[in-house]
C-alpha cells in the first residue's frame, strides 16, 4: 500500500498492531499504582532531554543522558515489589479462581454483618488490578477460601491473626495480620482511629476495595480511592460488592472515585479551603448519591453529621 510516508505492507500494520498493544498492556499493569506518577515522571525527564538535545544545549542534555542511565537501574531497585508484582500478574491464569465468585462474595458480606452486629473490629482488603504482595507481605500468609466460620475465627477477639488487615485475591483469603499504610492523621480523616485511616490509606495507594467493621460503632463501610463511605446495610454491602468487585472488568484500568457532592459542599470547598468531609458534613441531609453513580463509594454525610452531633 502506497502512503505519503512510503509503502505499507502488512507487516509494519501488524508492527503497529502489536506494539500499540503492548504499550496499553504496560498502561494498564501501572494503572492505579504509585508507579503512574513515576512513569509520569520519567515522561517529563525524557521530555526535556528531548528538547535539549534538539535545542543543542550539549551539557545538559549529557547530564541528563547519564542521569537516565543511572535512573534506569534506581528505578529498577526502588520497583523490585511492583516489577515482581506486575510480572506475577502476567503470568497469572485468568480463570475462574481469579475473580471473586458471586457465593464467596456472599460469604464476605454475610460475615461482615455478623461481625457488625458483634461488634467486632474487622479490616479486609480485596486486590483487584493493583497488586497487593507487599501489603501481604507485612502478615501472615494464607491460602483459605473465604467463609463465614472463617472469617469470623479470623477476627474473633482473642485469635492471634485479629489484629491489622487481611487481604482477600479472588474468593481466597491471601494473608492476615497485615499491616497497612497509614492515612496521616492531619488529613481530612484525622477524627478517626487507626483501622478506618489504614483502610483510607490503602485504598489511596492502590485499587483495593477496603472494608471496615468499626468496633466501636458496629457499623460497616467501604474504603475507595482514598474517601470512606457512609455506613453500609447488608444489602448496600451486597451491592456495593456486586458493582465493585464481582462486575469490575479485570483488565480496566482504575478510575478515582469521584464522589457524589452537593453544590453546597463542592462551593464551600472550593470557596475557602476548608476540607471536602467538613463541608459534605455541614451540607448534612441535603446530599445525595449522584444518580448514575451507584458503584461509587458516597463520602459519609448524615451518618456522620450525627456521629458528629453526639
Ligand atoms: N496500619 C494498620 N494496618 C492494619 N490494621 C491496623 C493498622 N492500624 C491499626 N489497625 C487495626 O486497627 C485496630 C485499632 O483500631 P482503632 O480503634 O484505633 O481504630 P478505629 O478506626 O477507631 O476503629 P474502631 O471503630 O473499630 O474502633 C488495631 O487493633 C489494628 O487491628
Amino acid at each position: 500500500m502506497t502512503t505519503p510516508f512510503g509503502q505499507i505492507g502488512v507487516q509494519d500494520i501488524l508492527d503497529i498492531v502489536v506494539v500499540a498493544f503492548l504499550i496499553y498492556q504496560a498502561y494498564l499493569l501501572v494503572a492505579g499504582t504509585r508507579a503512574v506518577n513515576v512513569v509520569r515522571g520519567i515522561l517529563v525527564f525524557a521530555g526535556v532531554w528531548v528538547a535539549a538535545q534538539l535545542l543543542g544545549l550539549t551539557t545538559l542534555s549529557f547530564l541528563l543522558g547519564r542521569a537516565g542511565t543511572v535512573g534506569i537501574f534506581a528505578l529498577l531497585v526502588l520497583f523490585q515489589p511492583e516489577l515482581r508484582a506486575a510480572l506475577e500478574r502476567v503470568g497469572r491464569p485468568r480463570g475462574r479462581d481469579a475473580s471473586a465468585s458471586g457465593a464467596a462474595l456472599q460469604d464476605l458480606a454475610r460475615a461482615m454483618e455478623r461481625l457488625a452486629e458483634r461488634k467486632t473490629g474487622a479490616l479486609i482488603a480485596i486486590e483487584r488490578r493493583t497488586p497487593l504482595g507487599e501489603y501481604a507481605e507485612t502478615g501472615v500468609n494464607i491460602d483459605a477460601l473465604v467463609s463465614v466460620p472463617f472469617l469470623e475465627a479470623l477476627f474473633a477477639r482473642n485469635a492471634p491473626l485479629h489484629d491489622g488487615g487481611i487481604i482477600l485475591q479472588g474468593a481466597r483469603v491471601v494473608a492476615a495480620g497485615c499491616l497497612f499504610p497509614l492515612q496521616p492523621a492531619d488529613g481530612t480523616y484525622r477524627r478517626y482511629g487507626t483501622r478506618h485511616r489504614a483502610a483510607i490509606g490503602l485504598s489511596e495507594l492502590t485499587d483495593a476495595v477496603v472494608l471496615v467493621v468499626s468496633e466501636e460503632r458496629g457499623s460497616m463501610r467501604i474504603a475507595l480511592a482514598g474517601r470512606l463511605g457512609p455506613d453500609l446495610n447488608g444489602t448496600e454491602l451486597r451491592e456495593q460488592l456486586r458493582e465493585l468487585v464481582y462486575d469490575y472488568p479485570a483488565g480496566r484500568p482504575s478510575t478515582p472515585v469521584k464522589p457524589g457532592t452537593t453544590a453546597k459542599a463542592a462551593t464551600a470547598e472550593s470557596a475557602d479551603g476548608r476540607d471536602a468531609e467538613e463541608a459534605r458534613a455541614e451540607a448534612g441531609a441535603e446530599a445525595r448519591p449522584s444518580p448514575n453513580s451507584r458503584a461509587e463509594v458516597q463520602p459519609e454525610t448524615r451518618s456522620e453529621a450525627r456521629k458528629e452531633g453526639t
